[in-house]
């Protein structure tokens, strides 16, 4: 399978990365309105892949995309220090408006993987300008932010990540939902699970797990400047599930009809994803308190994607 990136900035190359170490797809190819950056970049991957895999790393312009199956966009600008997602997104959609329409071009039959911020809006205005299927159209959505909380039940049950089963909902953003009520560890509910191992989630571990999570992305740009190599892993798994049509569930964004009564936005609920792209979306059982959360941030983001003029 041919996997195409566009913007191979920290995101896109990460990605990228991600995909040449892991084997997934046979070639990546990275394109970037900074050619001279797409081709350092794609060359500084390939230097990797013999270490791992049989990947082909290419640049190009928007022709070298024909024949890719999928396409991750991952142009336009990120977050500075402080600065929300949502502040990015008349900067991302006038990037949008150009590339959307060039990648469609040369690859009409690709999935598009929508990776730039603030991401939700950016999968609603892709789907949108694109007139795709919105099972063609995939955010990332809160791929990421369910890496982050498992990751962060895992450190404090003092098992592998993996083994802990718990997504988050709603916004890659400030509005994100974590779905504590229907987490699990192992085959246990979550509260049972950590008082048999003797670390109970008390009202603080709670509290912290939640902040460690919601605010990671301010956190890491404050240290580094930007976020990737979660991302790129993050876009790497849902390239897979595609790839090898796993009809894997993972929580990404696409435009949905209908979200506890919000209709027509783009948000993260599980997604069965595979070959086709979304076949099909899964509503977890959640408290009150959740539910209410999550049709909260399922109204933000529709005023947001429905105040801007495409
Ligand atoms: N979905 C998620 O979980 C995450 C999303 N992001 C988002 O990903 C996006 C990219 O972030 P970074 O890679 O850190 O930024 P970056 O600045 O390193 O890379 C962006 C690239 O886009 C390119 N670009 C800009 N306009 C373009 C156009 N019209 N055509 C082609 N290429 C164009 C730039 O030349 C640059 O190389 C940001 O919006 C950021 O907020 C970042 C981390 C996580
Ligand atoms: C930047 C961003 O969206 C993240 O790391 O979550």
């Amino acid at each position: 399978m041919k996997v195409g990136i566009v913007g191979a900035g920290m995101v896109g190359s990460a990605a990228g990365y991600a995909l040449a170490l892991t084997g997934t797809v046979s070639r990546v190819v990275l394109v970037d309105l900074d050619a001279a950056l797409a081709r350092a970049q794609a060359e500084d991957i390939a230097h990797a892949v013999p270490f791992a895999s049989s990947t082909v790393i290419e640049h190009g312009d928007y022709p070298a995309l024909a024949g890719a199956s999928v396409v991750i966009l991952a142009a336009g600008v990120g977050q500075k220090p402080g600065e929300t997602r949502l502040a990015l997104l008349a900067r991302n959609a006038a990037v949008f408006r150009e590339v959307t329409a060039r990648v469609l071009e040369h690859a009409p039959d690709a999935i598009l993987l929508v990776a730039s911020n603030p991401v939700d809006v950016m999968t609603q205005i892709t789907t949108r300008l694109t007139g795709l299927p919105p099972e063609r159209v995939i955010g990332s959505g809160t791929i990421l932010d369910t890496a982050r909380f498992r990751s962060l039940l895992g450190r404090h049950l003092g098992i592998s990540p993996r083994s802990v089963h718990a997504y988050v909902l709603g916004e890659h953003g400030d509005s994100e939902v974590l779905a504590w009520s229907s987490a699990r560890a192992g085959s246990a509910p979550l509260a049972s699970f950590a008082a048999q191992v003797g670390a109970p989630i008390t009202g603080h571990v709670r509290d912290a797990i939640d902040d460690g999570v919601r605010n990671a992305a301010y956190t890491i740009i404050a240290g580094k400047g930007a976020t990737w190599y979660g991302i790129g892993a993050g876009l790497s798994r849902i390239v897979r599930a595609i790839a090898q049509d796993q009809n894997a569930v993972l929580s990404v964004s696409i435009a949905t009809q209908d979200v506890l009564g919000v209709h027509d936005v783009a948000l993260s609920l599980p997604r069965i994803v595979g070959a086709a792209g979304v076949t099909a979306h899964l509503m977890p059982d959640l408290a009150d308190d959740e539910a209410a959360a999550l049709m909260k941030s399922a109204q933000l983001l529709k005023d947001t994607a429905d105040a801007v003029c495409l």
